[in-house]
């Protein structure tokens, strides 16, 4: 009824000013798009594709209705980054730099940030669904 649309409402302003946060930041312009399938055998590598401008849309498709559903997609982003890029060539080193930072700044904007009333009014129309 109207408080749950008012309660989804008020979670994709958050998760989209979080994620329009991170798609600004310089550091993680490698995970801002769709990583390009030419890239060599990514598909093969990676399972579940994730990255940032593919984040807004869900939440705009109102895919996500707790920000525990939010974090695992969003988590995706840099756990894919850092299982492409295991060796020790300068560039996997780069992007796995960039993939704990984005980790620990997704963790501390939602510590941060995060309103448990809101997380919990979340919870509670999960559970009634
Ligand atoms: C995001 C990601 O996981 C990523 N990994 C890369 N790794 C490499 O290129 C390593 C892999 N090991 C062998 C030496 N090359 S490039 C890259 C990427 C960077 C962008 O600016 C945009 C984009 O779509 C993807």
């Amino acid at each position: 009824e109207v408080q749950e649309e008012d309660v989804l409402r008020k979670l994709r302003l958050f998760l989209r000013n979080i994620t329009e946060r991170l798609i600004l930041d310089c550091r993680f312009k490698a995970f801002t798009k769709p990583v390009d399938i030419e890239e060599e055998n990514y598909l093969m590598v990676i399972k579940k594709p994730m990255d940032l401008s593919t984040l807004l849309t869900n939440i705009d498709e109102q895919k996500y209705i707790t920000v525990g559903k939010f974090m695992a997609d969003a988590d995706l982003i840099w756990k894919n980054a850092l299982d492409y890029n295991p060796d020790s060539d300068p560039m996997d080193r780069s992007i796995r730099r960039r993939a704990c930072a984005l980790k620990d700044v997704i963790r501390t904007i939602i510590r941060d940030e995060l309103n448990e009333d809101l997380e919990r009014a979340c919870e509670e129309i999960r559970e009634s669904r």
